[in-house]
């Protein structure tokens, strides 16, 4: 299980009207939330609403001011062995699969930098080959693109490509941070469901930063609601129709209908 508790962000501000010292800017306000085993955690929020930096604060790029993160009971940010348990278990797929994966580099030198993780940590060698195989079939591309360079696969091959790296290296978690956005309606809807069908296969938990509600519902089991910084709603996504909050109310209310009863079918 990874846990935020009471998690406070702030960043050094550019306006210094101080000479001695300087002022910060606050971007995350006492965050606490849990993503139990096996599931998948969505992290809704509008473009400067935090959901990055709270991405970089799970995934152990970012010591936040005050707060604890803990992954299985063990503080990640506590000691340097918290830090390296949380990197074993924890794989993260970006949105600019572009600048996430070298050009210059062949599919599986890409895939190859997830099962190298897996070797260090493993201390024993695996057939590559058949490893990159493996996982270009696990994620739906035939085995000859093993050879191909970046600019040769369509952005949505070329996700899968990063979404076999995150598996190579066996984790537990995967953050996803809009890793699905700058893909075209329909091939979101086919990754989406490339990523349910690997969560059962491999018993994996997700953690989905996106600024989109219905991918949301199409993959999630809780959803947590960011705005400016705050939680503003946290709850099971079969109940988000139920949402009181009114900056979710108005992001519902851009996808679904509500009818007198106020039920909405999401
Ligand atoms: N390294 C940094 N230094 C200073 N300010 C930062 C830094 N990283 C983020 N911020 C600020 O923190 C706030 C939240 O940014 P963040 O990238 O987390 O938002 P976001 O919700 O992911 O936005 P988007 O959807 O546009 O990526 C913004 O105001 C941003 O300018």
């Amino acid at each position: 299980m990874l846990e935020l508790n009471k998690i406070c962000v702030s960043f050094r501000s550019e306006r210094q009207d101080k000479i001695f010292g300087h002022t910060r800017q606050q971007v995350l306000f006492d965050i606490s939330m849990r993503v139990e085993k096996g599931t998948c955690l969505g992290i809704l929020g509008e473009s400067g609403s935090g959901k990055s930096t709270m991405g970089r604060v799970l995934c152990g790029l970012l010591k936040p001011d005050s707060g604890e993160v803990q992954l299985d009971g063990v503080s990640v940010y506590a000691s340097r062995s918290g830090r390296r348990n949380l990197q074993n278990k924890l794989s993260v797929v970006f949105q600019d699969y572009t600048t996430s994966a070298n050009p210059r580099f062949r599919v599986k030198d890409i895939i190859g930098e997830g099962l190298m993780v897996r070797e260090r940590r493993e201390g024993s060698r695996l057939d590559r080959d058949k490893e990159t195989a493996s996982l270009l079939e696990l994620v739906g591309l035939p085995s000859e693109f093993a050879k191909r360079f970046p600019h040769e696969l369509s952005g949505g091959q070329l996700q899968r490509v990063c979404i076999a790296r995150a598996v190579a290296c066996n984790p537990e978690i995967i953050l996803f941070d809009e890793a699905i956005s700058s893909l075209d309606a329909h091939t979101q809807v086919q990754v989406m469901d490339l990523l349910r069908e690997l969560k059962e296969k491999l018993g994996l938990t997700y953690i989905f930063i996106t600024h989109d509600l219905t991918s949301i519902t199409y993959l999630c089991d809780d959803v947590l609601f960011l705005y400016q910084g705050h939680v503003t709603e946290y709850m099971p996504v079969s109940r988000i129709s139920q949402t009181r909050d009114e900056y979710a109310r108005r992001l519902l209310e851009s996808i679904v209908v509500f009818d007198a009863d106020e039920e909405v079918a999401v």
